[in-house]
């Protein structure tokens, strides 16, 4: 029986075969990227492209199987494709990488076009939503994925139909109101946000940041109106700021602890609005007992980590630490918090300790405040090896299929007590979503040409009115009202090779346009053939009408979902179920959309 066996009679001979001859693209090499590398090579694609521009580390080997101690420092992308050529079974042509995905002179769109299918395996919203556009600029299916501790997920990306990496707005980091953090803390996240963003920033970081620039002209950002609070936090900020310039006296330490630890406290006590039905911080003492406690401490006593220290023991660190950075700030000036660097850790960790004293909040061992301001969620092996095995098989169902739409479906990963893993149809694309509502094309300019002669080609081939702006991103190069750039050349702009610039209509006629820029050295501008859509009209309805219909759509959906697992009892994918928390998951993707579209349009 030869190896292909297995794998013919479950793929059947033509899958088998198209697999055997397909090419595809591999985004990232670590904890997904390896583990689905495994994965196909062994289903046999004919030819993998694995691009990763980072190098192991030893932090990566606790999950990312294919890497050994002795690859530490070497690039990923070229250490995963050595140690899957070992089991390289169907003889896939591996052709590794190492470089960032955005380079466009390494990776230009051509590169892109040539892969029958992409694999997303990144851990950053940037790079996805890159690969994203490129999808849909080609017309490409990816295969989408990502894992947060034990929650993962896989999407695929069927472009222009299904809902996009940018259809759903993403999840903002959380923010907590500046007056909670500076005068009422009541978590230890907000002692370890200010002991991290404030204290350690003003004293030894850059001190531009917004967290740390309060000024009589931002109070707004405060989140108060009372004045006396105001007042005091501002002269608290000016008094910190001082406090810095005092960074190379042997005294700064002593200054930190008595300004930040006592007289501030005392300070806020004096606003009785605070206190009235929050329970009153104590300013701590440090008076020549305190020290001789100190003087006792060895390093054993602090422990591993794992220990939550004493007020004594934290006061301690605070000091060792603040000495440490003083002597390395003489040298670097700037420093900047890193959760690897004990210097900056102990800081931040004695601080926020010391300032959860203070307001009675519970104290956290230096490793749990090292997973909070790293804002470390552990990886989880088991959730990549399920996230990459669910990516290859569904992989299966995309691949050459016209109806992937229909044959496809996500799968969630979750700690949900009913069930670990819950899958739905692919969701239809958001007609609001700023990535796939536009049209996408590329065109091949020489950019050594104006801004009038792109202008003028561009209305003279889709009849367009006059009135077009063109930009980059949110930088506008041209409108009718701005035409400050029309002589310059579109090099001087920044119009290089792998630009996305946009075109809009300002009469609002047409659909907005995106294109991939290509050169070429010629004098030319070679627009293709494009019908652009009319843009969709805003549809004012009733609405309440339009809320019950909305919520009869997602009963819809419900039903449809619910029919669909049915159906699918014997599907080669078995999924261990019910679907509550699936339906729970398109609903809230499809209020997402309403709420969305319900906003005013400009
Ligand atoms: N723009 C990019 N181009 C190429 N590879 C990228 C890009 N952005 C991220 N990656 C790669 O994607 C991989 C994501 O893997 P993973 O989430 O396991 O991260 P990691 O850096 O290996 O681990 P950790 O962040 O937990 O230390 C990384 O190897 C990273 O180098
Ligand atoms: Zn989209």
């Amino acid at each position: 029986m030869t190896r292909d066996y297995n794998l013919k009679t479950v793929l059947g001979e033509d899958k088998f075969n198209a697999i055997h001859k397909s090419k595809i693209l591999l985004v990232g090499a670590g904890g997904i990227g390896c583990e689905l590398l495994k994965d196909l090579v062994l289903l046999g694609f004919g030819e993998i492209h694995v691009v990763d521009l980072d190098t192991i580390d030893l932090s990566n080997l606790n999950r990312q199987f294919l890497f050994r101690h002795k690859d530490i420092k070497q690039p990923k992308s070229f250490i995963a494709i050595d140690a899957v050529s070992k089991f390289n079974f169907h003889n896939s042509k591996l052709i590794p990488y190492q470089a960032s995905i955005f380079e466009t002179d390494k990776f230009p769109l051509s590169w892109f076009n040539s892969f029958d299918l992409i694999f997303n395996a990144l851990d950053n919203a940037e790079a996805r939503s890159y690969i994203n556009k490129i999808g849909l600029f080609l017309n490409k299916n990816i295969m989408e994925t990502g894992t947060t501790g034990i929650n993962g997920y896989v999407q695929a990306t069927i472009p222009n139909l299904s809902s996009c990496y940018d259809c759903l707005p993403r999840e903002t980091p959380k923010t907590f109101p500046v007056c909670t953090i500076r005068s009422t803390p009541s978590q230890p996240i907000h002692c370890i946000h200010w002991a991290k963003n404030v204290l350690f920033n003003s004293l030894f970081g850059e001190d531009d940041s917004d967290e740390i620039k309060l000024t009589d002209k931002n109070i707004e950002q405060l989140g108060t109106d009372n004045e006396e609070e105001i007042k005091t936090l501002l002269a608290e900020n000016n008094e910190l700021i001082e406090l810095k310039n005092s960074i190379f006296d042997d005294s700064f330490v002593d200054k930190i602890i008595s300004k930040i630890f006592i007289k501030d406290i005392e300070n806020l006590l004096k606003i009785d609005e605070l206190w009235k039905l929050r329970k009153s911080p104590i300013p701590i003492k440090f008076d020549q007992n305190v020290q001789k406690k100190l003087d006792l401490i060895t390093q054993d006593q602090l422990g591993n980590g794992q220990k939550i220290w004493s007020i004594e023991e934290n006061l301690k660190v605070l000091i060792s630490s603040t000495k440490n950075l003083q002597a390395r700030y003489s040298i670097n000036k700037e420093i900047e918090f890193d959760k690897d660097d004990e210097d900056t850790l102990n800081f931040v960790v004695a601080s926020a300790n010391i300032r959860s004293y203070i307001f009675h909040i519970q104290l956290k061992s230096k490793f749990d405040i090292k997973s909070i301001a790293g804002n470390i969620i552990p990886a989880v092996a088991t959730t990549n090896a399920f996230i990459a095995g669910f990516s290859s098989l569904l992989s299966l169902k995309v691949f050459q299929n016209i109806d992937a739409f229909k044959d496809t479906k996500s799968i969630y990963t979750s700690q949900s007590k009913e069930r670990l893993i819950s899958s739905g149809q692919l969701s239809y694309k958001n007609p609001k979503c700023a990535s796939c509502s536009i049209t996408r094309s590329f065109i091949n300019i020489d950019n050594s040409l104006t801004v009038k002669e792109l202008i003028d080609s561009l209305i003279d081939k889709y009849q367009y009115e006059e009135e077009i702006a063109i930009s980059i991103g949110s930088k506008l190069l041209y409108d009718i009202d701005f035409d400050d750039n029309i002589d310059k050349k579109l090099i001087d702009l920044g119009i290089t090779y792998g630009v996305h610039l946009s075109i809009n209509d300002e009469t609002d006629l047409k659909n907005n346009v995106e294109f991939y820029i290509e050169l070429n050295d010629e004098g030319k501008i070679q627009l293709p053939d494009l019908i652009i859509p009319d843009k969709p009209k805003p549809i004012v309805e009733d609405k309440k009408d339009q809320n019950e219909q909305d919520d009869d759509n997602v009963e819809e959906e419900e039903e449809e979902l619910i029919i669909m697992e049915e159906e699918n009892d014997d599907d080669d994918l078995v999924i261990l179920e019910s679907i509550s928390s699936t339906v729970e998951k398109r609903k809230n993707e499809l209020e997402l959309i309403k709420e969305d579209a319900k906003k005013p349009k400009n």
